[in-house]
C-alpha cells in the first residue's frame, strides 16, 4: 500500500524499522534531537547469515516470470528488446542522454534505489516479503546472498518496502507535537546467526539514530508467525476470505501450529515493551499481527493501569459470521480488549467488531464501545445480577480514517526529479491515455480481476486498442500469497499476446522495486485514471496520493466498493466499480477515458476535499487524544478503588453528615437489593400483574423508605429495572412520596409531594413519566417473535414482557456447568445476533447479556440518565413540573436541555449536587416553595457500578455498593443490610412530618 512520503522518506517503500510495528509514544518532555529519523531496516552482515528457515530458494520475481512467460507465450509481439516495456527503462538512457542539460536531482529523496545498493535484481530478492527476504539469503548464497556491505560498518540499514510506509509517514506528520517515540517492531531480516555483540550494536544504533526497539525473534518463528498465520489464516479472514477455503494451503493442524507461534510473537513484543516502559509512556499497538498484545500489556504487573493502551486495526474487519469461523476466535477478541481504545479505518469495521465481541464473546456492545464484565475481564471475579452488568472495563470503539500527510507529498511532488519524469512519460505516452494502478500482489487486492476487465474493456471497445495502457505497480507479497493471486502473469501474458503491436504493449507490469518514488508520483501525475479493484481493504492510501497528485488535471479514480476509502463521502464521487463485475469494471474504464474535463474536476474537487480534510495529522492526533482520553476515564475510578478497598457501610458513618445536612438526596436500588426475586417463570409472573400484593420483605423495606420520605427534608428514589406494572405499581400507591425509576429509567415517577409549607397543602407529583416516548417500540413485537422461536427451542426459557424493554430468561435451574445451560447459552447468543442484526440498528436497541438471561431496551437508557433526569434542575423528573412534562413529554423530546440521547444523560460532573447550575435546591423547591441550598447529603446505593462511579463525581456523595465484590463505591453493604441501615437515620426533628 501506497503512502505520502517525507523528505527523507519514501512513502511507497521507505517506513519504519518495525515490520509489525507497535509503537511506544513517549510524551517525556525531552526533545528528539536532529531531523526525523529515515526508516530503516536491517540487512544482515553478509557473512553472518545461515538461516534456514526455509529451503525454497529465491524467490523468483513475478516480473521475471512474466518475462520468461511473454518471451515464450508471445514471441511476435512483444516489444523490440531495444525498447522494452518498462517506460522508466526507456527512459532512463534518455534522460541519462540529457544529464547535462537538465541536470538530475540528487537521490536524496530516493530510497527504493540507493546509488550504492546493489543490483536491482539482488535488490528485489532482499525485497520480498520480510520473512522470504530471509530465506533468499540464507539459502542462496553468491548473488543473492545478503549484501555485501563494504563500509566499515558490518552492517547498514536500508527501508523496507513491506512495512506500513502510511502510519510511518503518519507518525512522522506529528513529530513536533510528539516528542520523544520508540519504534518497537522486528528487522524485517533473519536474526539468527547474529552474535551478541552484532545485536547489542543492532539494539544501540537502532535506538540511538532510529528511536527504535529491536524485538528478537527467531527467524522460523517469526515465518510460520507472519508468512503462515498473518497472511495465510489472518489475512484472508479480515478480508472476508473463510480461512479454510480450499485456496489456503494450511492444513488446520499447520494453523494451530503457526498460532502458536504468533502467540509467542506477541509475547516477545510485550516483554520488550514491558522491560522499556517508562511511567507517562502510551502505548499504540498497530495492526492485525499484534492482536494480543494489548491484552498482554494490560495484564502485566509493570504496566500501571493509567497507562493508555490503544490498538489500530489498519486493514479490514468482516463480519461476525466471517470472523467465527477462526478457531481462536475468542483469544483474538480477548487480546484486543485489553486496550482502552480499539480504532478502525470505517464506521463498518468498527460495527463488525462490536457485533462479533457482542455474539462471540456475549458482551454487552454499545455504539461507544464494549463493556467487559468483571468476571471477564483479566483476574477479577463477580457476577451479573438481574440482568445487569454491574462492573468491569469498558474498552472504548472508535472510528479515525486513515490520510496522507498532503503538506510532505505536496513539496515531494515539486522536486524537479518528478517533473523530469512527468515529461519523459508525456513525450513516451505522447499519443496515449495511461490508467495506473499500484497493489500488493495477493489475491484480495484483486489484480487479476482488474486486468481481466481491462482486456474485457479492450475487447469491447476496439478503438481505444492501441491507444491506452495500463501501467500496473505491482508489490510482491509472500510466495504463498502471490501463488493464490495465480494467474496474474498470464492474464497480463494474455492480454499483451492479444493486443500488442511492434509500437504498443497494452499492460505494463512493474515492481515497486522497478521505480523511484519519484517516477511513481510522475506516473499519478500523468495518468488518465487510475483504478484500485480490491476485493477487501482497510483502506486505500494509494487513492488519496492520486488525488493530490492529480491538482491541475482532476481525472477521475475508479474505485472498489470495497475499500475503506469508498466508505467517506468525499470519495463518493469516484466512479464506483464492484470488482467481481467485469463488464461494470471495463464500463467504468470507458468512463473515465472519456468524461468531460468539467466533470471530472468536479469529481475531484469532492475528492480532494476529504483528503485534505481526513488527514494523517488528523489521524494520529484523534486517535491518540482519544486513547489518553479513554484511558482517563476508564482509570479515575480504579484510582478511587486501588486506593481504598470499601470499607463496610453502617448507620454510623452516615448519621453524623446526616443529621447536619438539610438537603438530601437518597437513591436505592429495590429487586436484588430490597427484594430477593424469586427468578422462576411463576416468580416472575406472580409480580407483573395489576393489585398484586406486596410481599412482606418488600412492605418492611418500603415503609423504612416511605418513612425516610416522609422528612420533607428528603427526596427518596427507589431504582428498578421492573416494569411499572405488578410491584412497583403496588410500591407507588404504597409509598407516594418516593420516587421510583422503572425499566432502568425507562419510566419515572416523579414524588407526590405538598406544594406548600403545611400540612393542608395541595399535594401535587406523583405522575409515571414515560422517558422513552419518542422511541419507536413496534420493535417489541418483532422481538418476541424470535424470542418465540429460541424458546420453543430452549426448554425452560421464557420471556418477560415489560412497557418498554424485554427480558428473556434462558435459564433458571441450577449450577452453571450444566450441560442444558450451556445449550441455553449457545441459543441466547444466537438470539442476541438475530436481534441485533434486526432490529438493533433499525430501532436503536441494546442488548445487555446477563448470566442467565439478556435485557433488550432502548439505546441511551439507563438508571444513570434517570438519576441525571432527577438530578437535572427542572428536569422531567423535578415533581413541580412532572405534570406538565408528563403529558408534553412527546412534544418536547425528554425535558429541555437533558436528554438521555445523549448516551448517559447529561454529565454529573461539578462537584456539587447543583449540576451545571440552578443548585440542586431545585430538589427541595417541590417542598419548600422554592429553596435555594444545594443538596449537602447524597446517598446511593446500588450494584450499579457506572452509576455509583458517576454520583461519586460530587464531593462527599456515600455510595454503597451492594455487588459483593470490587467497586469503586465508597462503602460496601450487605443487600440483607440496608433495610438496617436506613432504619437507623434519624427521623425529622420538627417541621410538618
Ligand atoms: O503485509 P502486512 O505486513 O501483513 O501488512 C498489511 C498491510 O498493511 C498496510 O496496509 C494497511 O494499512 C494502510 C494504512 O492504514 C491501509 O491504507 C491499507 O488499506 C491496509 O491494508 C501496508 O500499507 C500494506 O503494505 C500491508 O500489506
Amino acid at each position: 500500500e501506497s503512502a505520502p512520503p517525507t523528505p527523507e522518506a519514501n512513502a511507497h517503500n521507505d517506513s519504519a524499522a518495525s515490520t509489525i510495528p507497535a509503537v511506544a509514544h513517549r510524551l517525556a518532555s525531552v526533545a528528539e534531537a536532529g531531523k526525523p529519523l529515515k526508516p530503516s531496516l536491517i540487512t544482515a552482515p553478509h557473512n553472518g547469515h545461515t538461516r534456514s528457515a526455509s529451503n525454497s530458494g529465491p524467490l523468483k520475481s513475478i516480473v521475471d516470470d512474466l518475462k520468461d512467460k511473454s518471451r515464450f507465450a508471445t514471441p511476435s509481439t512483444r516489444s523490440p528488446t531495444t525498447e522494452p516495456s518498462n517506460p522508466f527503462a526507456t527512459a532512463k538512457s534518455a534522460r541519462f542522454a540529457l544529464e547535462p542539460e537538465a541536470p538530475s536531482t540528487p537521490r536524496k529523496h530516493q530510497t527504493t534505489h540507493p546509488d550504492n545498493q546493489p543490483t536491482p535484481r539482488l535488490r528485489r530478492k532482499q525485497s520480498t516479503s520480510r520473512s522470504l527476504s530471509r530465506r533468499a539469503r540464507s539459502s542462496n548464497p553468491g548473488p543473492t546472498s545478503p549484501i555485501l556491505d563494504e563500509s566499515a560498518d558490518a552492517w547498514h540499514m536500508e527501508p523496507n518496502p513491506h512495512c506500513n510506509g502510511g502510519l510511518k509517514n503518519a507518525v512522522e506528520s506529528v513529530a513536533d507535537r510528539m516528542k520523544k517515540k520508540l519504534w518497537v517492531g522486528t528487522l524485517g531480516t533473519p536474526t539468527d546467526t547474529f552474535g551478541d555483540d552484532l545485536r547489542k550494536d543492532i539494539d544501540h544504533r537502532m535506538h540511538l539514530q532510529k528511536s527504535s526497539l529491536p524485538v528478537w525473534i527467531p527467524d522460523g518463528e517469526f515465518q510460520k508467525c507472519y508468512d503462515e498465520f498473518c497472511h495465510q489464516i489472518l489475512w484472508p479472514c479480515l478480508h472476508y476470505a473463510v480461512p479454510d477455503a480450499p485456496k489456503s494451503k494450511l492444513s488446520a493442524l499447520r494453523a494451530s501450529e503457526s498460532y502458536a507461534d504468533y502467540v509467542s510473537v506477541n509475547k516477545r513484543f510485550a516483554d520488550a515493551i514491558i522491560e522499556n516502559f517508562q511511567e507517562g509512556d502510551i502505548i499504540w499497538v498497530n495492526d492485525y499481527h499484534l492482536l494480543l498484545l494489548p491484552t498482554l500489556l494490560r495484564q502485566s504487573p509493570k504496566i500501571p493501569p493509567t497507562t493508555p493502551i490503544g490498538f489500530f486495526m489498519h486493514v479490514a474487519f468482516p463480519s461476525s459470521e466471517i470472523f467465527r469461523c477462526l478457531s481462536v476466535r475468542k483469544d483474538l477478541l480477548r487480546g484486543m480488549l485489553g486496550a482502552d481504545l480499539v480504532g478502525f479505518q470505517t464506521a463498518n469495521y468498527a460495527r463488525h467488531w462490536r457485533q462479533t465481541v457482542s455474539r462471540i464473546l456475549s458482551f454487552e456492545a454499545l455504539p461507544r464501545g464494549i463493556q467487559v464484565p468483571e468476571d471477564q475481564d483479566a483476574g477479577s471475579k463477580g457476577a451479573v445480577r438481574d440482568g445487569v452488568v454491574e462492573r468491569g472495563r469498558f474498552v472504548d470503539v472508535g472510528v479515525f480514517p486513515m490520510g496522507i500527510d498532503v503538506r510532505q507529498l505536496h513539496l515531494r511532488k515539486r522536486d524537479p526529479e518528478v517533473a523530469e519524469w512527468v515529461s519523459v512519460l508525456r513525450q513516451r505516452y505522447a499519443d496515449m491515455r495511461i490508467i495506473v494502478g499500484r497493489d500488493k500482489l495477493d489475491e484480495i487486492q484483486g489484480v487479476k480481476h482488474k486486468l481481466t476487465a481491462f482486456e474485457y474493456f479492450l475487447d469491447k471497445n476496439p478503438s481505444w486498442q492501441g491507444k491506452v495502457v495500463l501501467i500496473q505497480v505491482a508489490l510482491q507479497t509472500s510466495e504463498l500469497n502471490e501463488a493464490a493471486a495465480g494467474g496474474v502473469a498470464d492474464v497480463v501474458s494474455r492480454v499483451n499476446s492479444r493486443y500488442s503491436t511492434l509500437t504498443y504493449q497494452p499492460v505494463v507490469f512493474l515492481h515497486t522495486q522497478d521505480l523511484t518514488f519519484s517516477q511513481y508520483l510522475a506516473l499519478l501525475t500523468v495518468a488518465d485514471a487510475f483504478i484500485v479493484t480490491s476485493l477487501r481493504e482497510g483502506m486505500a492510501l494509494r487513492t488519496h496520493e492520486f488525488v493530490e497528485c492529480q491538482e491541475g488535471r482532476f481525472r477521475p479514480l475508479i474505485l472498489s466498493e470495497f475499500t475503506g476509502s469508498y466508505s467517506y463521502s468525499g470519495f463518493r464521487s469516484c466512479i464506483a466499480i464492484n470488482p467481481w463485475d467485469s463488464r461494470g469494471t471495463a464500463d467504468a474504464i470507458e468512463q473515465a477515458l472519456t468524461m468531460s474535463d468539467e466533470e471530472a474536476r468536479s469529481r475531484w474537487e469532492d475528492l480532494h476535499n476529504h483528503v485534505t480534510t481526513q488527514t494523517a495529522q488528523a489521524f494520529v492526533t484523534s486517535f491518540l487524544n482519544r486513547a489518553v482520553r479513554a484511558n482517563t476515564e476508564h482509570t479515575a475510578s480504579l484510582d478511587d478503588l486501588t486506593a481504598s478497598s470499601a470499607a463496610i457501610l453502617g448507620p454510623s458513618q452516615l448519621v453524623p453528615k446526616y443529621k447536619h445536612s438539610q438537603k438530601r438526596l437518597v437513591l436505592v436500588d429495590f429487586e436484588g437489593t430490597l427484594w430477593r426475586r424469586d427468578l422462576t417463570k411463576e416468580g416472575v409472573h406472580a409480580f407483573a400483574t395489576s393489585g398484586v400484593k406486596l410481599p412482606a420483605e418488600v412492605e418492611n423495606a418500603v415503609a423504612v423508605l416511605g418513612k425516610l420520605a416522609d422528612d420533607r427534608r428528603n427526596e427518596v428514589w427507589l431504582l428498578s429495572g421492573l416494569q411499572v406494572k405488578g410491584v412497583l405499581e403496588a410500591v407507588a400507591e404504597r409509598v407516594p412520596k418516593v420516587g421510583i425509576v422503572a425499566e432502568n429509567g425507562c419510566f419515572i415517577k416523579t414524588r407526590a409531594v405538598a406544594s406548600g409549607t403545611n400540612a393542608s397543602a395541595k399535594a401535587y407529583g406523583g405522575e409515571w413519566i414515560n422517558m422513552v416516548s419518542n422511541f419507536n417500540l413496534t420493535w417489541k413485537s418483532a422481538c418476541l417473535e424470535i424470542l418465540n422461536y429460541f424458546g420453543e427451542r430452549t426448554p425452560g426459557s421464557f420471556i418477560e414482557e415489560r412497557g418498554a424493554s424485554m427480558v428473556w430468561r434462558f435459564w433458571t435451574g441450577e449450577g452453571t456447568d450444566h450441560p442444558d445451560r450451556q445449550w441455553a447459552q449457545r441459543q441466547a447468543a444466537e438470539a442476541q445476533n438475530h436481534i441485533f442484526d434486526s432490529l438493533g440498528e433499525r430501532y436503536g436497541l441494546r442488548i445487555i447479556p446477563g448470566r442467565n438471561s439478556f435485557l433488550v431496551l432502548p439505546n441511551n437508557v439507563s438508571r444513570s440518565t434517570a438519576v441525571g433526569a432527577i438530578l437535572h434542575p427542572g428536569g422531567p423528573a423535578r415533581p413541580h413540573l412532572g405534570s406538565r412534562l408528563a403529558s408534553s413529554a412527546s412534544d418536547v423530546g425528554l425535558g429541555g436541555s437533558f436528554s438521555p440521547a445523549a448516551e448517559e444523560g447529561p454529565s454529573f460532573a461539578g462537584g456539587s449536587y447543583a449540576g451545571g447550575g440552578g443548585g440542586y435546591g431545585a430538589m427541595g423547591s417541590g417542598d419548600s416553595g422554592g429553596g435555594a441550598h444545594e443538596t449537602d447529603f447524597l446517598l446511593a446505593v446500588s450494584s450499579d457500578e457506572k452509576l455509583l462511579r458517576r454520583l461519586n463525581e460530587f464531593d462527599g456523595a456515600e455510595t454503597a455498593s451492594t455487588s459483593g465484590k470490587g467497586t469503586d463505591a465508597k462503602w460496601r453493604v450487605e443487600s440483607e443490610d440496608v433495610v438496617g441501615v436506613l432504619r437507623a437515620l434519624p427521623g425529622p426533628v420538627g417541621g410538618v412530618n
